[in-house]
């Protein structure tokens, strides 16, 4: 997951896109990055880490100009060690565009052959986002060979785009000198959504929340298939590019990716969460028996308001037993398994009055490689805990995401060809409570019944755009695992009474 923002205004906009990026943090930690416009001219810095360390008081002073976008990385093509992979990405023709992108293309192989043989642009990197932008690069040359560049000449390039392109992305691009461009895939998996400030200056963002956060009033989400062209004088104009489009957007998005306090396509993520919590209350009751469970324990932070709905419905007591060091970022979007590890039990520590001879229920959003759930559950043990039992409000992750979450593999994922009562072995919990994937479904989809669907093929292994094969998997997968890194393979988690091969 990545966030990006654009900004199109009357005055500086380094530290607005600054502000919007902080903003955005929790969707990638892995590289930032700013380019800003004057006077035809685009200003850049990107590179490796959070926000605030790659931006410092010197960059921020080479940032200059009016208009402007940025990122932050959570890379799911190529390599998170690139620093050339870091986003915006730039190309000098046609016109000079830049561009930032979040999602994953399935056919970016095959696109940058095309590029290279036919079109004769060169890729630079693994990026998928450096395929895209030569993409839209080109389609912009086509669409304005003969025609001055406008609006409409844009729309029949994002049409361009939408015909070669497969996968997730929402997109926002500068265009030297003439605008911003925000599209986002005919499913409209990933979010984009446009608002403007009391001084006209109009922001395009991935989630409300920066928009609000920086004092701009959501106006609506960018219609899936759909693309707006923001001109520098702030005019906006808007298209439907594709010859067909469906809302579908990521049902990952809702457990945990996005910020609570966010609205994406007009669903509150964290009213989703608290029905998430209410159908999971369902079946909690009816594996443990009520009488058994002592207290209802969040681990932080994503999974809160679904345990405190659950804690709510179940009559019990909803406690704080871990406090997280907010020091250390979200850890599932860390590249490679031993950091993520590692990092459980630096962010998280349990207060162990909270534990000792109770029964406790602990509460996730999600259960993905099993990393945090399993030191989590050993945790609560070592705390005092007399049973320990684990609840998930999204159903077993069991099939790789190729749309921009960073699962590629099903052998990475715990609950992949496993029972429910093999994962709970693994992790060591005395119950192991899923949701169920209809109920996540119509927990999320009952707050906009205009969406017409979820991607939620990494619970269901059902691919919203049609068009993946177990070849095309493999091949994402190779492309995305490089040799050396130290990744643990879950497949080696073994049950603990196994025998060993
Ligand atoms: O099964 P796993 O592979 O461990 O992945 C799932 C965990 O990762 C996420 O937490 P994270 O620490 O990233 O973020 P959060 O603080 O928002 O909960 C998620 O909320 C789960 O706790
Ligand atoms: N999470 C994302 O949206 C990633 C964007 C792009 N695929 C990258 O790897 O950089
Ligand atoms: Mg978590």
């Amino acid at each position: 997951m990545c966030g990006i923002v654009g900004v199109v205004s009357d005055a500086p906009v380094n530290q607005l896109i600054y502000d919007a990026l902080l903003l955005l943090q929790h969707r990638g930690q892995d590289a930032a990055g700013i380019v800003t416009q004057q006077d035809r001219k685009f200003f850049m810095h990107k590179a490796k880490g959070m926000v605030r360390d790659v931006f410092r008081t010197r960059n921020m002073r080479g940032l200059p100009g009016n208009s402007g976008l940025g990122q932050v990385r959570y890379p799911t093509a190529g390599n998170a060690e690139s620093e050339e992979e870091a986003q915006p990405f730039y190309v000098n023709a046609p016109f000079g565009v830049v561009l930032v992108h979040n999602g994953n293309l399935t056919n970016a192989h095959a696109l940058k052959a095309e590029l290279y043989s036919t079109d004769h642009r060169h890729i630079n990197t693994d990026s998928d986002s450096e395929v895209l932008l030569n993409v839209l690069a080109h389609e912009l040359e086509r669409a304005s060979r003969d025609v001055p560049l406008s609006p409409d000449v844009v729309f029949a390039a994002v049409s361009g785009v939408h015909k070669r392109v497969r996968g997730s992305y929402a997109v926002i691009a500068h265009i030297a000198g003439r605008g911003m461009l925000a599209f986002r895939d005919p499913y409209g998996i990933r979010p984009l959504c446009l608002g403007r400030s009391a001084d006209g200056t109009v922001m395009v963002a991935s989630e409300s929340v920066t928009l609000e956060g920086t004092g701009h009033q959501f106006e609506r989400d960018v219609a899936p298939g759909e693309a707006v062209f923001v001109t520098l004088d702030g005019q906006v104009h808007a298209r439907q590019c594709a010859e067909k489009s469906q809302l579908s957007p990521c049902a990952f998005e809702f457990v945990y990716l996005a910020r609570p306090d966010s609205v994406l396509d007009g669903i509150s993520v964290y009213q989703a969460r608290l029905n998430m919590g209410e159908t999971l209350a369902k079946r909690v009751v009816s594996t443990v028996p009520p009488a058994e469970i002592d207290v209802v324990i969040p681990i932080p932070e994503s999974s809160r308001p679904s345990a405190m709905e659950l804690a709510r419905l179940l009559g019990k007591p909803y406690r704080e037993g871990f406090v997280k060091n907010r020091y250390v970022g979200r850890t599932f979007i860390m590249p490679g398994q031993a950091v993520r590890k590692k990092s459980v039990r630096q962010k998280l520590n349990a207060i162990g009055s909270e534990f000792a001879g109770r029964n406790v229920l602990l509460v996730d959003d999600s259960i993905v490689r099993g990393t945090t759930s399993k030191e989590i559950v050993q945790m609560a043990r070592e705390a005092g805990a007399r049973k320990v039992y684990m609840a998930s409000a999204a159903p077993p992750v069991r099939y790789p995401n190729v749309y921009g979450i960073d699962m590629p593999t099903s052998e990475e994922l715990v609950a992949h060809g496993r029972s429910v009562e093999e994962v709970r072995q693994i992790i060591g919990a005395d119950a192991l409570i899923y949701q169920d994937v209809d109920a996540m479904k119509r927990a999320i989809g009952s707050l906009n019944p205009k969406v017409a669907g979820f991607d939620a093929s990494c619970f269901d292994g059902v691919y919203v755009t049609g068009d993946i094969t177990a070849a095309d998997i493999a091949r994402l997968n190779e492309e995305r695992v490089k040799p050396g890194e130290d990744d643990e393979d879950t497949s080696r988690l073994t049950l603990p009474n196994a025998t060993p091969a």
